[in-house]
């Protein structure tokens, strides 16, 4: 049986004069060895994009974390330079993408910002810099310059019963990482909270009556897919449902 394709987010990043459309190798990895597909990087190239014709050839959409931000303009707030960097190449390209994938049924998996510009696509809103807001922790990553240290387990979360995740993970409390300025706010239509950490933020989403699967984390499964249990159960949850969509967009 040939492998599903799935659409991997870019971020575009000036390096040697040139604007270069990347995502790191830990999502891509994460793709092929949890859940058994073919990552594909989507060039953030925004309205120049014909969307649906990337889509119809795909099987699932993966929207990678980034240390940039959405920008606040898109959910009614005003971007300053302290809240940056930005990237708006990329904000208009994975926005509409996953509007359109959520609307078409095809399965998405949102991490980090994948979550928060999924939330943002749906209608809903940020909050920025939750360090600094009264009764939240510090979400950041550890100032570190090895990445094991960066991506380390930080804090647990509840997870919300009867869900997407629960069906997933079971719905006893996990441990995950913490890399993250921003958190959702106002969640967007038909996003449910999946689990929440101590301090309340939203720590996971879904559309639990979604034509087709629509998962979002606000921490990195992909970083530990290989050995932590909760990230390799659920990109092989992500691995099935594009699976299973293929089989149907393929009539196989
Ligand atoms: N920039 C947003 C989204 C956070 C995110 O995707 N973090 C991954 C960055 C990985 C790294 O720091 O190397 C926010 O800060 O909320």
């Amino acid at each position: 049986m040939t492998k599903p394709l799935v659409l991997v987010t870019a971020d575009v990043k000036s390096i040697e004069g040139y604007n270069w459309h990347a995502a790191t190798s830990t999502y891509l990895q994460a793709v092929v060895k949890g859940s058994d597909a073919i990552p594909m990087i989507l060039p953030s190239l925004g309205a120049d994009l014909d969307l649906d014709a990337a889509l119809d050839q795909v099987d699932g959409v993966l929207a990678t974390g980034s240390r940039s931000n959405v920008n606040p303009e898109l959910y009614g707030e005003a971007p300053t330079e302290e809240n940056g960097p930005y990237d708006p190449a990329r904000d208009s390209t994975t926005l509409p993408l996953l509007k359109r994938a959520v609307e078409r049924g095809i399965p998405v998996f949102a991490i980090c910002r994948g979550m928060q510009e999924l939330n943002v696509a749906l209608g809903g809103t940020l909050h920025t810099e939750i360090q600094d807001l009264e009764g939240r922790n510090d979400h950041r990553a550890p100032t570190s310059d090895q990445q094991d240290e960066r991506f380390r387990i930080a804090h647990p979360v509840e997870v919300s019963s009867g869900g997407c995740l629960a069906a997933v993970l079971g719905e006893e409390p996990f441990e995950v990482n913490s890399l993250h300025r921003q958190a959702v706010g106002v969640l967007g239509n038909a996003l449910t909270a999946e689990a929440v950490a101590e301090d309340g933020t939203i720590e996971a989403a879904s559309i639990r009556d979604s034509a087709g699967y629509v998962l979002a984390t606000q921490w990195h499964p992909e970083y530990w897919v290989m050995t932590d249990g909760p990230s390799k159960r659920l990109f092989e949850a992500f691995g099935d449902a594009v699976r299973a969509y293929r089989v149907k967009r393929l009539g196989l």
